[in-house]
């Protein structure tokens, strides 16, 4: 598929590279605000060790000038080690704050004076007492550089461009870039610096990053037991980071439920419950049936309707106890989960640590609820960071007044990663905030899925229709099978229903009633487990549309919208706005970790201080407001690295 820019016809999907070559043929340019904002996502892309390389290899040529101002001065050396036979030092920047220090090598430094005092036994106890204090800005430290060399652009940033920056990494022009010397003198001579290992670049067998190695494990180790001491779910929660250097996200609050944002009410005393002795028995006036829905799930906890239809669960209100089969978002997540560092630049995951049958809850996503205005001045943020926590409550076809944003506020459900293949699936579910605006948002297994797999779920939540109730036939086959509890959530790419059946392997499992077997018994009691009684068949067959008597809106599951992830694409050509389908993409050459090049929410100094400050009133707006203006961040597409065979390449 083609875009149409005036004249210039590109590749929807094009890269960075071809889509400037093609505008350069077609003598068109970006508007200064695109430039500049590709120009700032190659940097981060890069992450700030290239970047600086890039940079400092212009400034040699004098293609452009690098502002000299009072920067990159040492202050203070305060420490020293050595890499590969590289002696690096830690320094202090005068003028700077300490989330700038950075390892320089030695060759880099021209301030003989100071190392020769800092090699002096007495300065090195200092340094030692100072380095304790400095122990957790490094994380922050390659996000700032690469802010501080987008920031020392600023003059020339509208004629560089990031493709007259990306050909200077071309291997047939450079080759290996000859080591830019002089960075850092005393006379007063001040370019850009150039080598600069960041902590993920140093060599994991070093002295060096060992400690700091020891060092994130006992962070992890601390917020995992902190997180543990505020979920309130049956389940535990791990946490691990095999992959690099990343600690626990800062400016993440655990929650166990929806937060009010302000001037939000979130009722929590229905008007009216049911009678039931026995909520299955009585489906066609339970709860459900009352609301105009079906009843969700059978005897075992586990879903039997089909995609996109409203959940009603039994609430305070009702007759029914802890046990009725109609509460199970309610009663928590009950499988264990851990929240693991993925490899391929996605940040955090959610991995299950048992395994899970299809049709079973698996977690809640919460966060702060907040209104679509807010949702919306979140969202430019989010998008400029290449992040987002918002979920729409759009359930009732696009009228969407509410947001949950667990950017901030957030379960273990803020980790869940996007995948185009997912093996989870969002239901809109009501219990005792009976506000059709207001529906809780829970995750489902789609599919069996097996122990130490990742969870994922559909940000987009696109018209697949693959999730659909068992038709008679399934249910009948599976009862002729002799198998229990038939799962409903038949896959039509299969042959046959995907069939769940009563566990008895003993393994870790969460089994047919949803409730699960772990290696550390839930501490509360699993309802009915073991029960094997057989659906009815007349259990499976769709209940008929009554007349909405609990709930103002009478939900029609055939015309329903379903709740997702708020991400709304831009263009990225300011000039035009191509439709949304046929946008083109900031898809850069180089894949980089975005934990360690990238501005992440959730290490800003505070949250909604620092939203304030970065999306505050115009003409008020802090320099982190000036290097991602308006104009540049509405146009954010994220690439997508889900891998899935049918991956639609884009989070949004
Ligand atoms: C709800 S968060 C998921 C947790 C996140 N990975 C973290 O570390 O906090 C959503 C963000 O994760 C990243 N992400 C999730 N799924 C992704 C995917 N399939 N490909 C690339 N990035 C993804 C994107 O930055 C997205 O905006």
């Amino acid at each position: 598929m083609e875009v149409e820019i005036k004249d210039a016809q590109v590749a929807c999907l094009s890269g960075i590279i071809d889509l400037q070559k093609a505008c350069q043929q077609e003598k068109l340019r970006f508007s200064p605000e695109t430039n500049q904002y590709l120009l700032y996502q190659t940097l981060r892309k890069l992450g700030p060790y290239v970047a600086q390389k890039l940079v400092s290899k212009l400034v040699e040529r004098g293609e452009i000038t690098w502002e000299q101002d009072e920067d990159w001065e040492v202050e203070q050396i305060l420490d020293h080690t050595v890499d590969e036979g590289t002696d690096y030092y830690l320094i202090k920047w005068k003028n700077w704050s300490n989330a700038h220090n950075s390892w320089e090598p030695k060759d880099n430094l021209e301030c003989q004076d100071l190392l020769t005092e800092y090699h002096s036994e007495g300065r090195r106890i200092m340094a030692k007492r100072k380095l304790i204090d400095l122990d957790t800005v490094g994380y922050d430290s390659k996000r700032s550089r690469v802010d501080e060399i987008f920031r020392k652009l600023e003059p020339i940033r509208k004629t560089l461009s990031p493709l007259q920056l990306l050909s200077l990494s071309s291997p047939k022009k450079g080759g290996k870039l000859p080591l830019f010397k002089g960075l850092i003198t005393s006379n007063g001579q001040k370019v850009p610096k150039l080598h600069t290992p960041g902590f993920k670049q140093l060599n994991p067998r070093t002295k060096f990053y060992k400690q700091k190695k020891d060092e994130v494990r006992k962070a992890l180790k601390e917020w995992e037991t902190k997180l543990n001491g505020i979920n309130n779910d049956p389940a535990p929660i791990v946490v691990e980071n095999e992959v690099d250097l990343e600690g626990p996200p800062e400016n993440f609050e655990y929650i166990n439920d929806y937060k009010p944002g302000e001037g939000i009410d979130i009722p929590d005393d229905p008007i009216i419950g049911c009678e039931c002795e026995d909520c299955l028995d009585c489906k066609k006036t339970c709860c459900p049936s009352a609301c105009g829905s079906e009843f969700a799930y059978y005897k075992y906890k586990r879903l039997r309707i089909s995609r996109g239809t409203p959940i009603y669960e039994c609430n305070k209100r009702c007759k029914c106890g802890p046990e009725c089969p109609n509460r199970v978002v309610q009663q928590g997540r009950k499988c264990k989960l851990c929240v693991f560092r993925t490899s391929n630049g996605r940040g955090w995951g959610v991995k299950t640590l048992q395994k899970i049958k299809k049709g079973s809850f698996v977690v809640e996503y919460v966060g702060e609820v907040i209104t679509n205005e807010e949702a919306e001045r979140r969202g430019r943020y989010y998008d400029a960071v290449g992040r987002t926590y918002l979920f729409d409550l759009d359930y009732n076809d696009g009228d969407c007044p509410f947001t949950v944003d667990a950017g901030y506020y957030g379960n273990v459900s803020h980790f869940i990663n996007h995948c185009c293949d997912p093996n989870l699936e969002v239901f809109g579910v009501w219990i005792n905030a009976l506000d059709p605006r207001l529906p809780r948002i829970a995750l489902f297994s789609r599919r069996d899925i097996a122990k130490g797999e990742e969870l994922t779920f559909d940000y987009m939540m696109t018209g697949d229709t693959t999730n659909q109730a068992p038709t008679l036939d399934d249910v009948e086959k599976s009862v002729a099978a002799g198998l229990m509890g038939p799962i409903v959530l038949a896959d039509p790419s299969k042959d046959s229903p995907v069939i769940g059946e009563v566990d008895t392997d003993g393994t870790d499992d969460v089994d047919i009633l949803g409730a699960v077997t772990m290696d550390t018994p839930p501490e509360t009691p699993i309802s009915g487990q073991g029960d094997t009684g057989d659906d009815t068949m007349e259990e499976n067959l769709p209940n008929k549309p009554v007349s909405p008597r609990k709930s103002p809106r009478k939900h029609d599951s055939e015309a329903k919208s379903p709740l997702k992830m708020n991400m709304s694409p831009r263009p990225i050509i300011s000039s035009k706005s191509p439709q949304k389908s046929n946008l083109p993409t900031t898809s850069l050459p180089m894949a980089g970790d975005f934990s360690s090049d990238t501005v992440s929410p959730d290490k800003n100094p505070s949250t909604i201080q620092h939203l304030n400050k970065v999306l505050g009133a115009e003409g008020d707006a802090e320099p982190s407001a000036k290097l991602l203006p308006k104009s540049i961040t509405d146009q954010y597409r994220i690439v997508c690295q889900c891998g899935a065979k049918n991956c639609r390449k884009y989070l949004f």
